[in-house]
């Protein structure tokens, strides 16, 4: 499957206002759009594709399996559950959302995905927050590799080792809270001047970085002019004195909310 280096994530964008923000992101150009079931807002994202006139083959849509539908047949009512509430008839890509190791299911939700992708239910199958002991355990176990891991990532919290990991496995990282969810990164001093050497915002900036370093970011806005700001990194390169200057801005406590999931269980 050949995907768009950037998506558009969708986390909070709910009812009415989501469908506005999703609809307005499809027309600025968007072509990937991630969600979740326990965002609740596959209805929203079904609804906003429906509207933009957009043919559904155009579009890559990716949805995610909750943790507390981990087991087999769960799992694969879940999926039909995503589908009827979007009210799509196939999702491009299906994610596990996190592993939840203590819980110990993901292998048995992994052979369900393997399963909806054999009955034409989702068209790729990928992982979330998975750290190579899971990706290993999933491969040796199934033989099945994931397409995709989706993982938090942004210049206070790059997951060098996991990047690492992921390219030699040919498994494509997507970086989740590409802007670090609007948080302090977005005003980094370093990140500002680099922003001002080469003329554009610190988001971009970092959306920019991001696709150098080989990650397809998916940075969710309310705003169109965001929209189209986040978009706009494809007419112009970071050098790699600047790349190198935007990695070493990681710190040991760089995570947002201390989601580390060796640990972190989501339901
Ligand atoms: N797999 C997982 O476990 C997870 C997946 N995700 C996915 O990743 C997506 C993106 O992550 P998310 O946590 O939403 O955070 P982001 O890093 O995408 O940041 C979103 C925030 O940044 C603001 N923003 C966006 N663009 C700009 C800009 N150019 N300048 C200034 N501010 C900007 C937005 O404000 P405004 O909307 O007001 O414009 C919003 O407050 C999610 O929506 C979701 O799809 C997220 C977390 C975990
Ligand atoms: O948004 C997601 O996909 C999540 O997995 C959540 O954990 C989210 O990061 C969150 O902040 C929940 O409080």
């Amino acid at each position: 499957m050949s995907l768009p280096q950037i998506g558009f994530g969708t986390y909070k964008l709910n009812g009415a206002l989501g469908v506005n923000a999703i609809n307005s992101a499809l027309n600025c150009g968007y072509r990937l759009i991630d969600t979740a079931f326990n965002y609740e807002n596959e209805g929203t994202v079904g609804e906003a594709i429906r509207r933009s006139g957009i043919a559904r083959e155009q579009i890559i849509i990716s949805s995610k399996l909750p943790g507390r539908h981990h087991h087999y047949e769960e799992a694969l009512t879940t999926i039909q559950e995503s589908l009827y509430r979007a009210g799509l008839d196939y999702y491009d890509l299906y994610l596990i959302h996190w592993p939840n190791p203590k819980e110990n299911l993901y292998v048995e939700a992994w052979q369900a995905l393997i399963t909806a992708q054999k009955l034409g239910l989702v068209r790729e199958i990928g992982v979330s927050n998975f750290l190579p002991a899971h990706i290993n355990r999933l491969i040796s176990e199934t033989g099945v590799k994931p397409a995709v891991n989706q993982i938090e990532l942004h210049p206070y919290f790059s997951e060098p080792e996991l990047r690492v990991f992921d390219q030699q496995n040919k498994i494509l990282t997507w970086a989740w809270s590409p802007l670090g969810r609007a948080s302090s990164v977005l005003n980094d001093p370093i990140i500002a001047g680099i922003a001002d050497d080469v003329q554009r915002s610190i988001g971009q900036v970092i959306l920019r970085w991001e696709i150098q370093l080989g990650v397809l970011p998916i940075p969710k806005s309310t705003h169109t002019s965001r929209q189209i700001e986040n978009l706009n990194i494809f007419d112009f390169q970071l050098s790699d004195e600047q790349m190198q200057t935007i990695t070493n801005l990681e710190r040991p406590d760089g995570r947002l909310q201390n989601q580390d999931p060796a640990e972190y269980e989501e339901f």
